[in-house]
């Protein structure tokens, strides 16, 4: 589909970014051709979600690398860790950017007998497996999660874990394309989600513009349309998975979390095992981003509280393991004891997985 909304694609030597600051009302694609205004388009959620995070940055780490001098190897590798610690800085929850960045730099070493220019052209070859592979991670995700779901079900999402998160079907919305192409009649409801509300600008149109039922409604409105029955099952992103099973996505998640235990709702993330982070044991240690008091009291052009009162904005909240029924990743459903199955899972080990 010729107008189909491509978040990521490296065409031509260049990488191509759909601006996701001006969506819903324009859709524009910019080029970036340096490591540093890839750092801005993060930095600044051009282009956002946790796996569109790291296939961008793998990109500007090559595109930073890519006219380093290439008569030294020691300043060759020397550049790539300043450059990719550089890009380390753009946004601190996301453990796909960190993954994504670690990935590049461990295939640059595994290649170290070669000569400086061909590992460069390895380094955009990495970048793109990684992109591709993201697209395969997302369709098994949805497949695991459609055996969850059933025809005529009311499913609620919170913020964007869709497409225009991802390269292509998103992680929590993957579910909704593969159910339509089902032919189920399933409804979403989209959490607009305050401030950057990605509920209402990215979810509802991708879903709008794929045809999927797809209704907007405000944060507070959730226990709402769950205490009128209308929700059987909420389905969210991640931006990191802890050990444990805690897990750091949007904030409100942890709000609709508990809303969906109170009414007994099952409570599926979404997670592809690039976000799952063993590294951080619990979500106490996940560093939670705050962004800009613009975002809350300037979000639609007008100031919406009076001017120099103080402005609190973390971008995620952690939900706590035991509000989670499970998560879903493409190597299958892992259930609780979240430290045990999700070691197993990574592990490879089949017990891991409840299917
Ligand atoms: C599959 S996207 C995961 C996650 O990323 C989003 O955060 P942001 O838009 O700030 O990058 C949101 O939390 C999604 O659920």
């Amino acid at each position: 589909m010729t107008d189909q909304l491509i978040p990521i694609q490296w065409k031509d030597g260049e990488l191509v970014l759909l601006d996701q600051t001006t969506l819903p009302n324009e859709i524009r694609y910019d080029s970036y051709q340096t490591i540093e205004r890839v750092w801005d388009a993060i930095v600044t959620m051009k282009v956002r979600g946790a796996p569109a995070i790291g296939v961008s940055a793998a990109y500007g780490l090559y595109l930073g690398v890519k006219d380093a001098p290439e008569n030294y190897y020691d300043k060759f590798f020397e550049i790539l860790k300043e450059k990719s610690d550089y890009l380390a800085t753009s946004r601190p929850t996301a453990v796909n950017l960190f993954w994504a960045l670690e990935r590049m730099e461990k295939k640059a070493k595994s290649l170290a007998h070669l000569e400086v220019s061909e590992i460069k052209t390895e380094l955009l070859q990495e970048a793109i497996a990684i992109h591709q592979e993201d697209e395969e991670i997302n369709r098994l995700i949805g497949e695991n999660l459609l055996t969850l779901l059933s025809d005529g079900m009311g499913i609620l999402t919170h913020c964007n874990a869709g497409a225009l998160a991802t390269t292509k079907y998103g992680t929590a919305t993957s579910p909704m394309y593969l159910a339509k192409e089902k032919g189920w009649d399933i409804k979403v409801y989209a959490d607009e989600t305050r401030p950057r509300l990605q509920g209402s600008t990215l979810t509802a149109l991708e879903l709008h513009r794929a045809g999927i039922d797809v209704t907007v409604i405000t944060d507070n409105m959730a226990a709402m349309v769950m205490s009128q029955g209308k929700i059987q099952a909420v389905i969210v992103g991640c931006d990191r998975v802890a050990a444990n099973g805690d897990v750091a996505n949007k904030i409100g998640t942890m709000g609709v979390a508990i809303l969906a235990k109170n009414f007994n709702i099952p409570f599926y993330v979404a997670a592809p095992t690039p976000t799952i982070d063993l590294r951080t044991p619990t979500g106490k240690e996940i560093p939670i981003e705050e962004r800009g008091e613009e975002e809350v009291t300037n979000r639609f052009g007008v100031p919406t509280a009076p001017k120099g009162v103080k402005v609190y904005n973390p971008a995620f909240d952690v939900t706590p393991n035991e509000f989670i029924t499970a998560i879903v990743t493409e190597q299958g459903i892992v259930q609780a004891p979240y430290e045990e199955n999700l070691q197993k899972l990574l592990k490879g080990a089949p017990d891991a997985i409840t299917k």
